[in-house]
């Protein structure tokens, strides 16, 4: 099992939700980047447990040492290697489960792949809590990114029943967008009762509920991307379908391309005022043939519900043969795309600042 993914810049990922620390070593990280500490903190805090009751009560402080790859304050260009230790560890809930493995979790392909050799704590080494040491990685590529004018925005698009609106009604990185990033839990402010509403009903009920996240990013280059095989969506896709629990990804109209007409989905070639090309609408949201065409990048996810629900649920005891009732015990999210903006976002940062360095060579005195 590997956990490592990227091309110029690679990130592993290491550890499990109920060892003693997790963690990611960067591999391509340009020199003399000065952290921004500030914009780290604030991507952690926005995915960090424990902080209502929307989220799971875990508490962890998801502080982060820094073990390798800086100096004097600056990047070196060497491996940057950080831990978080994990601190509030429930393992007793879990015991139950390494025989009746929770339908929907990774408890049953986890302990096949690892021959049995499985640690079911907290998910293990499949936990979203290995999204903390993503979402470090992620702030560093968005500072980056942001240094070369390219701004990275997300929210929650959907919430069970609730939809809200879309970033395809905002052409530009405005004041409104601005506020929405600096959220704890990016929601729309007018969207924010009726979708907190949707998780608390689904939390009370001992349930859980699924939601989609929605990705704008602006100020791309043309150009970034190939054709066939590493186009943008497919690299994107690649690193969106690690997070934990999403299970759709559609850029631009997505799906609903499939009950349009061509006429009624043209992204008309225009000049804007100082003359650069554009289009007049985005369906195709920022790419073309796999390459992005200077529009802004628009992606959403879909999240399936959380699996560990205290409901009663039948399923197999694996151990008597048996179909058995289970309640599965523990601290969990009742929506997890409470805390997966900042990591879909991380995840965007990491793909693109790869493109861009493979496509134009930004390491160089980045
Ligand atoms: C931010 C976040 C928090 C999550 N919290 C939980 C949780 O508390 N309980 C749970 O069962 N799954 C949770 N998940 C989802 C599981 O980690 C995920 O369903 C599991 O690893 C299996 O992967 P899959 O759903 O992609 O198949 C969370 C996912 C994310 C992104
Ligand atoms: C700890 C985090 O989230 C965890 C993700 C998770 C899962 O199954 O993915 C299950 C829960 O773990 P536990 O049962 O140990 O409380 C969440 O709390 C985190 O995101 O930092």
């Amino acid at each position: 099992m590997s956990s490592s993914f990227g091309k110029e810049l690679k990130i592993s990922l290491f550890g499990e939700s109920h060892g003693t620390a997790i963690g990611c070593v960067i591999d391509g990280l340009p020199p003399k980047i000065k952290l921004d500490l500030k914009l780290i903190e604030k991507r952690m805090l926005q995915r960090k447990p424990g902080q209502s009751k929307m989220t799971t009560p875990r508490a962890e402080t998801d502080q982060f040492e820094i073990l390798s790859g800086i100096f004097e304050g600056k990047t070196t260009g060497g491996p940057l290697c950080i831990q978080i230790r994990n601190a509030d560890r429930q393992s007793d809930d879990y015991e139950e489960l390494k025989k009746v493995f929770r339908p929907g979790h990774a408890d049953y392909v986890g302990y096949v792949k690892s021959m049995g050799a499985y640690d079911p704590r907290g998910g293990g080494h499949f936990s979203a809590r290995l999204t903390a040491p993503l979402v470090f990685a992620g702030a560093i590529a968005e500072q980056i990114l942001a240094e070369k004018g390219i701004k990275i925005v997300g929210h929650i698009k959907s919430i069970g029943q609730v939809n809200g609106k879309s970033l395809s009604e905002f052409a530009h990185f405005d004041e409104e967008l601005a506020d929405l990033d600096n959220q704890i839990y990016n929601i729309f402010p007018e969207e924010l009762e009726a979708m907190l509403a949707e998780v608390d009903e689904a939390r009370i009920a001992g349930d859980s509920v699924g939601a989609s996240v929605e990705v704008s990013v602006y100020g791309l280059p043309v150009g970034l991307g190939s054709p066939f095989f590493d186009t943008v969506e497919g690299k994107l896709a690649h690193a969106l379908f690690a997070i934990p629990a999403v299970k759709g990804v559609e850029f631009g109209d997505g799906f609903t391309f499939a009950h349009k007409r061509g006429s009624e989905v043209i992204d008309a070639f225009v000049l804007d005022h100082q003359g650069n090309v554009q289009t007049n609408a985005n369906h195709n949201g920022g790419i073309n043939g796999g390459i992005t065409n200077g529009m802004p990048l628009l992606f959403k996810c879909g999240f399936k519900p959380t699996a560990s629900i205290s409901m009663t649920q039948e399923t197999l005891n694996f151990n008597t043969k048996e179909m058995t009732n289970l309640k599965v015990k523990g601290r969990h999210d009742p929506c997890v795309a409470m805390r997966a903006v900042p990591i879909v976002k991380a995840m965007a940062a990491i793909v693109l600042l790869d493109l861009l360095i493979e496509n134009l060579g930004v390491g160089i005195n980045a």
